[in-house]
């Protein structure tokens, strides 16, 4: 049995690993900076030593020294990398799990969009750590011993590189600050398009039978347009200031080579430091002229911690990590109240008391909006009571451990989705259900010989939301996938909407077969046909319960009391 991580807890441990990992990298870049220093020795050592004695040797030995210290500034950037790599791989295997159920949790409350970036944001998170962002701050620590250096050589070429070290990095944080609205914009620009050509290619067969893809195509264009518009005035104006950072690049080299030229005529410094100077400003002023790129990377991924911080500390609120097997189908609501997230103040259920022993119907009427949909929603533990509680087999359904609460349950939605998969996939909810089991459940669905007549039988593969199926179909087969196993509790909101008289047997049959295994069955329906075995009706109206009894009581208050014929007159003059 897999237990469930806690993602939030799982996040904490993560970034824990993650600053041990960085100070590890730190410890190796540190070493990786330090070699660069070899270099500007190196040639120091070849005007002074070489040059001047014209000794063969004293090159060869020089030459063997550098290339010693450079095959170690190799090997060390390598490992970072490495680390760099490992780090990133650890944390999308740590968080990918957690992130997904949280991000599933977090869109049932917050809807589809506020999570549906959860994954991508783990992505992007990767991307950053292993594309060596990390070693940024490293090398602008490293800054100073190479304006000390420089310093060394003589002040001048200090100052020289440190005002080009500054430069640059104002530079760098202009850009940014001057790109970060025209690009924010131009991103949303671009994501509300393409939700919007997703959403026309879902929805394809109702827009083509009613001739709405001219306007939606004028709709598309023209959102097409602003994204482009709000794209290019953000690449304008960073192609703007890239080429103003080249610029100041190439001024800063002028700077440093006509200043190192100026102090060797004035005889203040050895020719020796020419290329040093050269070498080790190119060293100082690589960090700063990556903090706009770095700096924007790792804004960014600050910005996804936080997004998915949230997605991990909301998701999985108040519910339970530990399985707890469910025994019996006793279903309890005591004073269940419930306001939708964001539906304002008024109760979408309010007040709901009802008790119902294993083996029980219950069959849930009302007008549309009564709040049928929402009471199974709630049964099931997929939105959270505001005030009183559901109960199986006294747990809270809301609270309850998923995977052990979704053994004991099966949940026909109002819409029957199935997922990408084979039939037998979604039969067996893509866990490990057998082959046994999966044709036991499709034959207490009476679907066995439908699914019989399909090309690949049990095999035939399900595109997104069941395609190609028809809707009775795909009724069926979600009848099948909430009958597998030995459920505890079936809750079925309409579950015979999309079905034929054939497929109505067939439901009426798998309930009494539940029933009978001591499942209790909580149906919502719009046609009585199906409740006419419930043992209690529950009638909502308006979130408020009306009545809850047995069936037969409910129906009497049900059906309209017939008038009273007039007493005729010869008997009302007796
Ligand atoms: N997430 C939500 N946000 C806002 N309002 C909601 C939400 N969920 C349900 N409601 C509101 O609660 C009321 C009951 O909805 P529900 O879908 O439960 O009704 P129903 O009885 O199943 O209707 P139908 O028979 O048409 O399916 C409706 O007025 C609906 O607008």
């Amino acid at each position: 049995m897999t237990r469930r991580a806690d993602p939030a807890g799982r996040l904490d441990e993560t970034l824990r690993d993650l600053l041990h990992g960085g100070v590890a990298a730190g410890a190796v870049g540190f070493f990786v900076n330090l070699l660069h220093l070899g270099l500007p020795l190196f040639t120091i050592q070849v005007y002074s030593r070489v040059l001047s004695s014209g000794s063969v040797e004293t090159l060869t030995a020089l030459a063997i020294l550098a290339l010693t210290l450079l095959a170690f500034q190799t090997l060390l950037d390598v490992m970072r990398q490495r680390i760099f790599v490992i780090l990133a791989n650890r944390t999308v295997a740590r968080l990918g799990k957690p992130v997904f159920e949280a991000a599933i949790e977090s869109s049932l409350t917050k809807g589809p969009q506020a999570a549906s970036g959860a994954m991508q944001d783990v992505s992007e998170l990767r991307a950053f750590l292993a594309g060596g962002a990390l070693a940024l701050p490293l090398d602008l620590a490293f800054a100073p011993v190479f304006l000390l250096a420089l310093f060394l050589l003589h002040p001048v070429y200090g100052f020289v590189g440190l005002g080009g070290a500054l430069a640059l990095g104002v530079a760098a944080i202009a850009t940014e600050l001057l790109l970060r609205g025209p690009s924010k914009e131009g991103t949303q620009a671009t994501a509300r398009v393409n939700g919007e050509t997703a959403e026309a290619i879902r929805h394809a067969e109702l827009i083509t039978a009613m001739g709405m893809l001219p306007a939606l195509a004028r709709r598309w264009r023209l959102a097409q347009n602003r994204a482009i518009e709000m794209s290019e005035r953000g690449a304008k104006l960073a192609r703007l200031l890239s080429t103003l950072t080249r610029t100041l690049r190439v001024v800063l080299q002028i700077a440093v080579i006509g200043s190192a030229a100026y102090l060797v005529i004035e005889d203040k410094v050895s020719a020796s430091t020419i290329f040093a100077a050269t070498v080790l400003t190119g060293r100082l002023l690589l960090p700063f002229e990556q903090t706009a790129s770095g700096w924007k990377q790792w804004l960014e991924a600050r910005a996804v911690l936080d997004r998915l911080k949230g997605v991990t500390r909301d998701g999985v609120a108040a519910r339970s990590a530990t399985p707890v097997e469910i025994e019996s189908g006793r279903l309890v609501a005591e004073r269940l109240s419930y306001f939708a997230p964001g539906g304002g103040s008024r109760p979408v259920l309010q007040n709901i008391n009802f008790s119902l022993e294993s083996g029980m119907m219950m069959g849930v009427i009302g007008p549309s909006g009564a709040g049928k949909s929402s009471l199974s929603r709630l049964i099931v533990g997929i939105a959270q009571p505001s005030a009183g509680g559901l109960y199986l087999d006294g747990q809270s359904t809301f609270a309850h451990e998923r995977e052990s609460f979704g053994r004991a349950v099966g949940y026909l939605p109002q819409e029957p989705t199935l997922l990408t998969g084979t039939v037998r996939d979604n039969i067996a909810r893509f866990g490990d259900h057998d082959m046994a089991a999966v044709v036991r459940a499709a034959r207490a669905a009476g679907v066995h010989e439908l699914i019989g007549s399909l090309p690949q039988g049990y095999a035939t593969p399900l595109g997104s939301g069941g395609h190609p199926l028809s809707g009775g179909q795909r009724q069926r087969i979600a009848l099948a996938r909430a009958l597998i196993g030995t459920p505890r509790l079936i809750v079925l909101d309409e579950p015979n909407s999309n079905l034929d008289a054939e497929g109505e047997a067939a439901l009426v049959a798998a309930i009494e077969t539940a029933r009978a295994a001591g499942a209790t069955v909580v149906v919502v329906a719009q046609r009585m046909s199906i409740l006419n075995r419930a043992d209690r009706l529950l009638r909502l109206q308006d979130g408020a319960m009306v009545q809850f009894g047995p069936r037969d009581e409910v129906m009497q208050a049900l059906t309209p009391q017939r008038p009273q014929p007039p007493r005729r007159r010869r008997e009302i003059a007796s």
